[in-house]
């Protein structure tokens, strides 16, 4: 059976203008962190505006690719956070990349109204029975690698051959040091369903490298970049 080809995110923009560029180059998705004390941390009054700058890179169906859409990355926020959080404020998808259980997934996806994806930061093989509680809850699974002291955006890979066997009941992406140089033997070995990029491709924290964002792009689409 064909393998499908995974769907590409590059997350941690901060300048409306890459957003634009990334959107163009054919990304399927950016992410936009509002986790404060990060690096690429977007203040919430810009955020909007990176998410429409997005959606002029690629309006709907431009090339032949559906549009690309805005992912916001939280970590365990609290209720008095929920409202900037909240659908019309241009992402579609809210990444929850803290220690949220299942039960405040549920209420968080009810009170919301977005799409929501989980992160598992995973330490050890272990981690990964954590995922399919959350069948049913989240739209998806967003594997990361565990680092201390930091809860994203670190360059660090989960070992491969710990997802060999990950067949998770809902879709997963696997994120974790995914760039131009190691997209091919991830794929090579796994099939998840999307990936995410951040690190790999930067100048600086939260600046990409868009020569770096092409080389990905045409390595998971399996071509040469344009
Ligand atoms: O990227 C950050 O600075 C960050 C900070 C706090 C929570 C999450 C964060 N990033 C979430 C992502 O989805 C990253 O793309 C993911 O961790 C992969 O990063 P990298 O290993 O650098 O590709």
């Amino acid at each position: 059976m064909p393998v499908a080809t995974p769907l590409l995110k590059i997350c941690g923009l901060r300048e409306p203008a890459q957003a634009t560029a990334i959107a163009a180059l054919g990304a399927d998705a950016i992410g936009v962190i509002a986790v404060p004390g990060s690096p690429r941390y977007v203040p919430p009054p810009q955020r909007p505006g990176l998410f429409a700058a997005m959606a002029a890179g690629r309006p709907s169906m431009a090339a032949g690719h559906p549009a690309c859409f805005g992912v916001l990355v939280v970590a365990d926020p609290s209720d008095d956070q929920l409202e900037e959080l909240a659908a019309g404020r241009g992402h579609a998808v809210l990444q929850l990349h803290g220690e949220e259980s299942v039960e405040r997934c549920r209420e968080l996806g009810g009170r919301l109204g977005v799409r929501l994806w989980k992160a598992l930061r995973v330490r050890t093989p272990a981690d990964l029975e954590r995922a399919a509680a959350y069948a049913g809850v989240v739209e998806a699974l967003l594997l990361d690698a565990w680092c201390p002291g930091q809860l994203g955006g670190t360059g660090h890979r989960i070992p491969i051959e710990w997802l060999e066997d990950f067949r998770p009941p809902l879709p997963w992406w696997l994120a974790g040091g995914v760039g131009p140089g190691t997209v091919a033997e991830l794929l090579a070995r796994l099939q998840p369903d999307g990936l995410d990029a951040s690190s790999a491709l930067e100048e600086s924290p939260g600046v990409k490298d868009l020569a770096r964002v092409a080389a990905l792009v045409a390595a998971v689409r399996g071509s040469t970049p344009a």
